[in-house]
């Protein structure tokens, strides 16, 4: 996804984050209610203290008379303690659930949309989509909203109190308070623009150091792993220049609000200075508004500071939501009940173009008998994955039509098609997690006598026999601790354990010894028995294994061979 630069996707960004407003609207409600009592109880506290030093000073009253006035302050400022306590919990909530349910939507969305769908987003800059971007929307639900609400009623409050107080003082609060939220709009545009560029910035870095960490091996082995730093490392001071836009912005802005906060303050003070000095106001009353107006500001200069949460979580924001509203795979209007039992599976002048130009398949035709093995062969590029793509559901078909036992694959809901298969990919992944772990993926109510039938089923005994804990043994991320045959052969016996009447092994001796190899080959029928297989294979003697050839070249069907007898 490219950042979100247009101003329809600016509006997006807005949107998506005043949508999940109305999730939270009752913890968020809750916290304005604790920070409007909180700020509300200041006004006696204030007053109270206002009242006690006017008679210490001018009616020269000992503690005794002050006794009653102060009694109240401790718990007022415990209250008002309490009070922001809550609100701050509340807060922190709100933002955390908002997190949460965005993750949530993001991973199920990237499952859902799938592998080919998602092609144009880097691995790293999802990830970094899913942690920090997501991450970036907490202030602004925990700190901004709060502070937007709290910016408006704490003022609208204290102008009510402080005009009947004191016109004069009202007037100035009124007309220097929009000052602040004037200029913090005219600045928004400006910053907005840069945590945009900041967000892309991070985005890039982090596919970067993923490539880095992935191609380690490669990048060193052809000496590039400097070259590659060289550019991690361009990313990086690119990446802090962007920063510092937003930092200079950030401080160009508060020392705005500083100042007119500062000015506001400064000229209620002043006049009301004068007042006193002419007798014109009472110490009591202009205490009191002295001690109100810095409170008058302080939501406004906080509203201030928060800004920047608003704009961080719009950097984020549009990309979330260009994810989240990426078109999913239409689902059937009336769906079909995939095949129970081995199916015959029939492309017929199946086309598949992933973009202008780029073909995976071109009007091939070809079938899957039920209950038998099928090859695809043909060189590099062919098209072999391409039409394992579309058995999956990963992309649909552009054009033609795949059918299963003569009902389109189109008219199955998705996740129950591909409950039908077991599937070997050409780079199968294991998760961190025990060999058993690993097993249940296929089969999640597999039993150990199961998994150990399965894993013999692919000739993966030995195996079974070298791991330290056997089943339980645990792997790192990616199958880390397991050669390359070791993690194909699991996979396979993953694949052996699922009771899918649909297999589809991509190339499964890769990678092997030639004794696994020709253990797994020998294994092969008792696993493909009541399944159709699709075979994937390069080699000569997984070819032989199959009783149909099908021959791609360039996307087309060039031959389909029979095995006689
Ligand atoms: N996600 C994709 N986006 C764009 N083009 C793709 C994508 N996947 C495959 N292609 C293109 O489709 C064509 C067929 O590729 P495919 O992966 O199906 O070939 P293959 O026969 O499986 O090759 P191999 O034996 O190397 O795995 C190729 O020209 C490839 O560039």
């Amino acid at each position: 996804m490219k950042p979100a630069e247009s101003p329809d996707e600016a509006k997006a960004a807005a949107g998506f984050l005043r949508r999940r407003v109305v999730s939270v609207r009752r913890p968020l409600a809750w916290v304005a209610l604790a920070q409007f009592a909180q700020a509300a109880l200041m006004i006696p506290q204030y007053g109270l203290l206002a009242a006690a030093l006017d008679r210490a000073l001018f009616a020269g009253a000992g503690l005794d008379a002050l006794w009653p006035l102060l009694a109240p302050v401790p718990a007022l400022i415990l209250l008002r303690a309490g009070l922001t306590w809550l609100a701050e919990v509340l807060a922190q909530g709100a933002g955390a659930s908002v997190r949460r349910a965005v993750r949530d939507a993001v991973a199920a969305r990237m499952l859902a949309l799938g592998p080919v769908r998602l092609g144009d987003d880097a691995a790293g800059g999802l990830g970094a989509l899913l942690v920090e971007g997501v991450e970036a929307l907490d202030a602004y639900y925990s700190r901004f909203v709060p502070a937007m609400r709290l910016a408006v009623l704490v003022p609208l409050g204290l102008l009510a109190v402080v005009f009947p107080l004191d016109w004069m003082s009202g007037v100035i609060l009124l007309v220097t308070a929009p000052l602040i939220p004037l200029f913090m709009a005219l600045i928004g545009a400006g910053a907005e623009r840069l945590n945009r560029r900041q967000w892309a910035q991070l985005a890039r870095m982090g596919g970067h150091f993923l490539e880095l960490i992935q191609g380690l091996t490669t990048l060193s082995l052809f000496n590039a792993a400097e070259a590659q730093a060289g550019a991690v490392g361009r990313i990086a001071e690119e990446y802090r220049v962007a920063t510092m836009a937003v930092l200079r912005m950030a401080f160009l802005s508060a020392l705005a609000l500083e100042f007119f906060a500062t000015l506001g303050v400064a000229l209620t003070a002043v006049l009301i200075g004068f007042r006193l000095l002419g007798g014109e106001l009472g110490f009591e009353r202009g205490l009191l508004i002295l001690l109100l107006a810095p409170e008058f500001y302080a939501p406004l200069r906080n509203l201030g500071v928060q800004y920047h949460a608003r704009m961080e979580a719009l950097g984020t924001a549009g990309r979330l939501a260009a994810l989240l509203d990426a078109p999913l795979p239409a689902a059937p209007a009336v769906p079909a009940v995939p095949p129970q039992r081995a199916p015959e599976i029939v492309f017929d002048r199946v086309r598949l173009e992933y973009a202008p130009g780029r073909v995976g398949l071109d009007a091939a035709s070809f079938t899957l008998p039920a209950g038998r093995i099928t090859a695809l062969v043909g060189p590099s590029g062919a098209g072999k994955s391409s039409a394992v793509t579309l058995l999956l559901g990963f992309a649909p078909a552009t054009a033609g039509e795949i059918r299963v036992d003569g009902v389109p694959l189109s008219s199955f809901v998705l996740d129950q098609w591909r409950a039908r298969i077991a599937w070997v990919p050409q780079r199968p992944h294991l998760f961190a997690g025990s060999v058993a772990d690993n097993l249940r993926l296929g089969c999640p109510d597999a039993d150990p006598d199961a998994m150990q039938a399965a894993m013999a089923a692919v000739g993966a005994e030995a195996l079974l026999e070298s791991l330290p804990a056997g089943l339980d043994t645990r792997l790192g991320e990616d199958g880390a601790g397991l050669s390359g045959g070791q993690a194909r052969l699991i996979a396979l016996a993953r694949a052996a354990l699922r009771p899918a009447p649909l297999l589809i092994l991509d190339e499964p001796a890769a990678s092997l010894d030639g004794e696994s190899e020709a253990a797994l080959l020998r294994a092969l029928p008792a696993l493909a028995a009541g399944r159709t297989v699709l075979l994937i294979a390069h080699r000569p003697a997984t070819i032989g294994a199959a009783e149909r050839r099908v021959r791609l070249e360039a996307g087309r069907v060039a031959a389909v061979e029979e095995e006689v007898g």
